[in-house]
This record gives C-alpha cells, structure tokens and sequence, in this order.
C-alpha cells in the first residue's frame, strides 16, 4: 500500500473548541460564494452548478493525491491496471473516475470502479476492494482514490436542523490516494502495511441515522445525535468477531489504530469503550484537528499520519485496525499489518 493525502482548496475555518478541529480546508471560498449567493440558501435549485462545479474540482484533487502516491510507488502511472474511485460529490455520467484516470495517463484498459454516496465509510470499502482485486488478479496494482467535496452539501443554517450545522462545521474537503497490490516487486516497491483482512458490518435498524439525499439545492446530509453511542454499543463486537475470524487474540493496547475521526465524540467513546491510551488514537486524533472530517478520504490521512509517525522513528505496534463508518449504519473494519519496510523509511 503507497499512500498520500492531499489538499488543493482555499479557505480554513476553525469550529467551535469542543470540535477538536482547529482547522479544515474547503473549495468554496468567500470567491466562489460571492459569485454563488444562492448556495447558502437550499431551498433554491442549485444543484446543477454545484455538480457542474464539482465535476471540476473533484478529479483535479484526486489527480493530485495520486500523482504524489504514484510518484512514491516508484512505478509508470501506465502500470496501474484497476482504478477504485470514491466520492460523494458525484452528480454525473461518465463520472470523475474517467476524468482522473486521463489526467492521470492510466492505460485505456484501466477497469475502473466508482464508489458513490458511501460517504465515510467510502474509503474503508475502496480499500477492501481493492484488496479483493489486487488478491484475485495475478499483477494486479490497484490505485485507490477518495475526493471529496463539500460544496455539493454547504448551505447556511436551517431552522429546526441542528443536524446541518453540525455538518457544515466538522466537514472539510481533501483526496487521499493509494496503490494497492499483492506481490510486490523486490527492490522498487515497499509496501507499507498489509491488508490481512477486512469485514463489513450493518448495525441492524439504523438506515436512518446517517443519510444523504441529492435535493434540488445541493446534498442534504443528515447525521443523527445517537450516532456516536450506536457505534460505541457497536464496534467491540465487530473488532471481536474479527480478530476471531482469523484466529489472532488481541490486546487493544498492543495495536496501531486508524479510526476514522468522525466526530471528536466518536473518537472519545472509541477511546473510552476500548479503554486505549491517549496516544492511540493520536493519529485520527491530530487528522481531525488538521483536517476536518474528510469522508473517505480521511482513514487514508489516517493512515498516512501512522505512516509518517513510524518513519519519525515512534513506536507504532505492529499490527493494527482501521475502521470507517457510514450510511446503513456501516462500519468498515481492517486488519492491518506494518509491512517489514515502514521501519527501514
Ligand atoms: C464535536 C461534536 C459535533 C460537538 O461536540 P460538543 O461541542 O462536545 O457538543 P455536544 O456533543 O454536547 O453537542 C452540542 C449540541 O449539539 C447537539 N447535537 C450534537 N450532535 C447532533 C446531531 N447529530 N444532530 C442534532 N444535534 C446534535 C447536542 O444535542 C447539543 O445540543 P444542546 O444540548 O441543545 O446544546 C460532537 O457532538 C461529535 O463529535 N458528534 C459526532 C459527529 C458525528 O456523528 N459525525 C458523523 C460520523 S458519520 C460520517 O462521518 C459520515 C458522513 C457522511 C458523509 C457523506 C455522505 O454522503 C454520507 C455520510
């Protein structure tokens, strides 16, 4: 896995101090805005300049993440065979996949896959499917990518949807980017940490509690209160059943972990439910406060955070679980194990 996080857009904000976000970063700047008035107000129909807008930019950020995980890989953008897309800024046929993979140089015969509207838990899914690919297509290399926009969604407060607030303050746009294969090729590719094995799992009854709808003026995102105490009823059971499956017994202390930072009160009760130490979960931690909530893209900052922390020369376990939440309720889990050559970088 090549990883590589990337932010193009303009403006920074900072939410309220409890968010654990200091800053995040978005496309639609005072600019954009100033030429867009009617965005703030969702009511009007808006929708097709936002999808006009977003068809821009989406693929442009990606290009730029994968460019940069390309260059890392330290193979010919023409050796990537699959394309694993993920955004939930889409709107449109052909989609940004196609765009990306010219900006890119991708061979024609790229098999291209886009993953849209799985919101958070996008990057979780594209990742585990890219592991399947990768597994079952001998010299398969598999380029992962999640772009995501806010501007499809952003629109002033609302009367009686606290939901919307909350929404506009803790969502940031970025891309991440990721190689994806099974054999690497000694001496030109260094892994940096195994997929040893994914899950997905849907809290029964809770297809309401996150949810995205294309409404004439823009996506409207609904994000329920009880979101951060349904994954915390949730989520020991998942990491049991899993680690069970492949027959390892784990100590949560004695993992690297990459959750998606959510919310920070997703974060707390992770934190508080596992019993983890502080620095656990310093990585989505510091994602959050840097970033924002990114959607899919953001376990990949994740990712790239442990990444660069081992590199530094800090201690990060060797083996480790990612977990990406999203609609249905859905939560995403990975087995992760740090590949020998993330100690050597
Ligand atoms: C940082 C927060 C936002 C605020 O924390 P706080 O400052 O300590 O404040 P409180 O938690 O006490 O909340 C302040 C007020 O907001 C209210 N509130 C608090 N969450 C809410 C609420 N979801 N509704 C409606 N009122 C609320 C809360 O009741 C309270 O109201 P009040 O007592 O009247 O002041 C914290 O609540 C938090 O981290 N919440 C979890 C955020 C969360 O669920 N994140 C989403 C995870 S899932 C995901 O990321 C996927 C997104 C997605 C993306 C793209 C897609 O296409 C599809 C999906």
């Amino acid at each position: 896995m090549h990883i590589c996080g990337e932010l193009l857009c303009k403006m920074f904000s900072c939410p309220g101090k409890n968010s654990g976000i200091e800053r995040r970063y978005v496309h639609l700047d005072e600019e954009l805005l100033g030429a867009h008035p009617d965005f703030s107000d969702r009511a009007l129909p808006t929708l097709d300049a936002r999808i006009d807008m977003a068809s821009a930019a989406v693929p442009e950020l990606a290009a730029s993440a994968a460019a940069r995980a390309i260059a890392e890989w330290g193979r010919p953008a023409a050796d990537v065979t699959h394309l694993v897309f993920s955004t939930y800024s889409g709107g449109k046929a052909p989609s940004a996949d196609l765009r990306l993979a010219s900006l890119l140089g991708l061979r024609p015969t790229v098999s291209r896959t886009i993953l849209s509207l799985n919101g958070c838990s996008g990057g979780g899914r594209a990742l585990q499917l890219a592991k399947e690919l990768a597994e079952n297509n001998r010299g398969a290399r598999v380029l992962v990518a999640c772009s995501e926009l806010t501007l499809i969604g952003f629109y002033g407060p609302q009367e009686g949807r606290l939901d919307t607030i909350l929404g506009n303050g803790i969502f940031g746009d970025g891309a991440g980017a990721v190689i994806v294969g099974a054999d690497p090729v000694d001496c030109i590719e260094r892994p940096l940490f195994e997929m040893a094995f994914a899950t997905q799992t849907t809290i029964p009854e809770t297809e309401n509690e996150i949810t995205t709808r294309l409404m004439k003026g823009g996506l409207d995102f609904h994000v329920s209160i009880r979101v951060p105490k349904l994954l915390k009823s949730n989520i020991e059971r998942c990491l049991i059943d899993t680690f069970k499956s492949i027959g390892i017994s784990a100590e949560w202390n004695d993992l690297f972990w990459a959750i998606h930072p959510g919310g920070r009160a997703i974060l707390d009760h992770v934190e508080q439910l596992l019993g983890l130490g502080v620095e656990k979960l310093a990585a989505s931690r510091r994602v959050l406060r840097e970033y924002g909530n990114m959607s899919a893209a953001t376990v990949i900052f994740v990712l790239d955070e442990l990444r660069r922390r081992r590199a530094r020369g800090e201690e990060v376990a060797e083996w480790g679980v990612m977990m990406a939440f999203g609609p249905g309720i859905t939560i995403e889990t990975m087995v992760l194990h740090a590949a020998g050559s993330l100690k050597e970088n």
